[in-house]
């Protein structure tokens, strides 16, 4: 029988990702073949810029893979075994102002956490729920691995709103700090045996082993990250240079002393120092200036070179664990190879003392069924009250979203731990309306 050549469609083609993504499938050739790659967007102009120097790059290393980019939905998603999303609703300039508006009045701004993290969660689902539509009635055996942003909150309206779509929720976090973890020991990435509990961006890993000699690497791990956090002396990845994200990394060793059996998430800073984190934020130039002025303007300036000089023999894209965790799982979906991965998940008894119904971030099998959770037991007081909190926050953002409701919007950022008191949610509140008129439904 002739081999399986893959057909992916990549929603939200104009992202700083798309180029990572798709050098790291054209690096998997011999065990992942592709017939063909399609950038989807709904920003033609943006799209064009990734997809002009992607058709260059590809005809020059796989002319073999049909590629075209397109902003008609029935063109991009017809004929799909996989679709890769990372869309941006409301792109950088809705971003900023996730986290200028909360930090005017002394909260956290942020991209997924708090009422940044809500804002744009409003945005996201409308989003989200467009494309999974496209994908179902044009190809209904595909799967979508997404990556879009505020992942909980997605997570949650995924499972409340297409519970059938085939769709999986990720995120790279774990797997950057955990090649971190990798370094710090002197392994690689591939011989660490992880176990993780948590939500998205509000986790903790409980195990770190190696995998061929079950070696017991938290001692070392935990030693190491109560002294430097996870920084370390060489550059692990591509990305996360910048400074702010070094502090992050950093910071981890505050987190982990709350509870010193863990190896914390770094997301948690901001839920457990968030006047640490305000008070080291400039209202006026917030993380996305710093993408804008860094990764974007990179990515985009190596997309020009290369239509500007007609080829892209410079090395001007690169991959990271962004690139790699993808293609990854695509792999182990195709091929049933039934690796385990973080996914985020309904619990469904995976911790075992948590909400069934919570999308948790957990490790799972993963083969062509999809990811399946393995049992994680029991968790801590202090972790699960965390969650909790956090959980219903999640929670009523998606009702919020669903009934039009203001209180209940009204009620998540006043659950969210980063909000101090009802008074600032409501101001923060009402200014987020405002801001996202064009995005949100309107609230009664
Ligand atoms: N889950 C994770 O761990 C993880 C990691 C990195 C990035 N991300 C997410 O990936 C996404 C992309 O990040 P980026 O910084 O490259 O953003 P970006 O703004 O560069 O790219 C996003 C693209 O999505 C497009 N888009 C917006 N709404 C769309 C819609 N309804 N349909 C189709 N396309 C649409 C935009 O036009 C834009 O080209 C974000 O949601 C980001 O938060 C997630
Ligand atoms: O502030 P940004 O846009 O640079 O990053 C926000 C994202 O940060 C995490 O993703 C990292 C990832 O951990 C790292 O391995 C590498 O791939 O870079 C990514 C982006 O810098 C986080 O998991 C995402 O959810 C955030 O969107
Ligand atoms: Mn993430």
């Amino acid at each position: 029988m002739a081999e399986k050549l893959f057909n992916i469609v990549i929603a939200g083609g104009g992202s700083t990702y798309t180029p990572g993504i798709v050098k790291m499938m054209l690096e998997h050739q011999e065990d992942f073949p592709l017939n063909s790659v399609t950038l989807y967007d709904n920003d033609g102009e943006r799209q064009a810029v990734i997809g002009e120097a992607l058709e260059i790059l590809m005809k020059e290393e796989a002319p073999q893979i049909h590629f075209s980019y397109t902003t008609d939905p029935k063109e991009a998603f017809t004929g799909k075994d996989f679709c890769m999303a990372h869309i941006r609703v409301g792109k950088y300039a809705m971003r900023q102002l996730d986290e200028r508006i909360p930090l005017k009045y002394g909260v956290v701004g942020q991209e997924t956490c708090g009422p940044g993290g809500i804002a744009y969660g409003m945005r996201s689902i409308t989003g989200m729920l467009e494309i999974i539509d496209y994908m179902v009635k044009y190809s209904p055996e595909c799967w979508m691995l997404n990556y879009s942003n505020p992942a909980a909150i997605v997570a949650e309206a995924c499972r409340v709103l297409r519970p059938d779509a085939r769709v999986i929720n990720i995120c790279d976090m774990p797997v950057g700090t955990r090649r971190r973890m990798a370094y710090i020991v002197g392994k690689d990435y591939e011989d660490l045996d992880v176990r993780y509990f948590g939500l998205n961006h509000f986790g903790w890993w409980t195990s770190v082993k190696d995998k061929t000699t079950g070696e017991d690497y938290m001692p070392k791990l935990l030693e190491y990250v109560s002294e430097n956090g996870y920084l370390t002396q060489k550059a692990i990845e591509t990305q996360h240079m910048d400074e702010s994200w070094q502090a992050t990394h950093k910071k981890a060793k505050d987190l982990l002393a709350l509870d010193p059996r863990f190896l914390p998430n770094t997301y948690l800073k901001y839920y457990l120092y968030p006047d640490y984190v305000v008070e080291h934020s400039d209202p006026n130039h917030t993380r996305a200036d710093e993408v804008i002025e860094g990764r974007e303007k990179e990515v985009f300036g190596a997309a020009r070179e290369i239509i500007r000089k007609g080829t892209a023999t410079g090395g001007e894209f690169t991959v990271d664990n962004h690139a790699s965790f993808i293609v990854s799982l695509a792999r182990a979906i195709a091929y049933n190879t039934h690796e385990i991965m973080l996914c985020i998940v309904e619990n469904k008894g995976a911790i075992s003392n948590f909400d069934s119904d919570a999308m948790v971030e957990v490790p799972c099998v993963v083969g062509n069924n999809g990811p399946e959770a393995m049992c994680q037991g029991e968790i801590p007081t202090f972790e699960r009250g965390m969650m909790q909190e956090q959980l219903a926050v999640e929670k009523l953002v998606v009702e919020a979203y669903v009934e039009h409701s203001y209180l209940k919007l009204w009620q998540a950022l006043t659950l969210s731990k980063t909000v101090p008191s009802a008074g600032v949610a409501k101001q923060i509140l009402d200014d987020l309306i405002e801001a996202n008129k064009e995005y949100w439904p309107e609230l009664k």
